[in-house]
């Protein structure tokens, strides 16, 4: 069963087309890798996945439901979780308390405080639950928003570049991460780094000029020359 579909979903922003017609199926369960050139129209699609962009035409299912119409924090209701590029925790607050307002927005009462201690001790954060989230490292700071979207014990999870400026050992954490969570959690991950796609994707969607331009499984996508053309800047 697909847990997120997309039809004929499309955005233009004055005279630019960003995404075109795109027909997205995601079933429940899989990692899914979304990649495509800079400019290529995933943080777009992204957004009108998670109700924050409005789409030009389209629409978007999720468990079936037609919830084009939805406001993004009523999709949030519905157990989608995301993290985008830009750094979203509080500084001032402790990383426990930033998991908590995020935890707060599905669950209430003592549940909140387990939850938070389940997300950090998944992104390997727990030790460093009363630490200001401005005293962490920018590599812990990711891993925190990721706790902050796994709190909300998402049926999807989306996460938007979730390892642009980590050091090498912190990729390798991540990578283990998504493999533990492969397969309760359905997630949704635009990725410029090839190897942690090859990794963790089960399957990836290649996005160019808006376009779908191919979709398959890592190795597939690896030795498209399509894709590689897309890439090179000759397609
Ligand atoms: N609010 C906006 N107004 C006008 N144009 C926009 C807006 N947001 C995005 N665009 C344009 O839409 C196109 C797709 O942008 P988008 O950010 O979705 O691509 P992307 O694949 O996420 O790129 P990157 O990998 O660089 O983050 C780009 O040409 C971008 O300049």
């Amino acid at each position: 069963m697909m847990l997120l579909s997309t039809r004929g979903l499309s955005k233009h922003f004055d005279g630019l087309q960003a995404v075109q017609d795109v027909d997205f199926d995601l079933p429940i369960g899989q990692v899914r890798a979304l990649i495509g050139p800079n400019g290529a129209g995933k943080t777009t699609l992204v957004g009108m996945i998670c109700g924050r962009i409005e789409p030009s035409e389209g629409r978007v299912f999720f468990d079936e439901v037609d919830i084009t119409a939805l406001p993004a924090h009523k999709r949030i209701m519905l157990g989608m979780a995301y993290t985008f590029q830009i750094t979203s925790v509080f500084s001032r607050l402790p990383a426990a308390e930033n998991v908590a307002l995020a935890a707060r927005r599905r669950l209430h009462g003592d549940k909140v405080d387990t939850a938070v201690k389940e997300a950090l001790d998944q992104v390997g954060l727990l030790e460093r639950m009363d630490q200001e989230a401005g005293d962490l490292s920018y590599g812990h700071q990711r891993l925190l928003e990721i706790a902050m979207g796994l709190v909300q014990k998402p049926r999807l999870l989306i996460l938007d570049e979730p390892t642009q400026g980590l050091a090498d050992s912190e990729i390798t954490d991540f990578k283990n991460l998504i493999r533990e969570l492969a397969g309760d959690t359905t997630i949704l991950l635009i990725e410029h780094n090839m190897n942690v796609v090859m990794e963790t994707a089960d399957q990836v969607t290649v996005l160019n000029f808006g376009e779908v331009l191919a979709e398959g499984t890592p190795d597939e996508i690896h030795a498209n020359a399509a894709v590689q053309a897309a890439y090179l800047g000759t397609g």
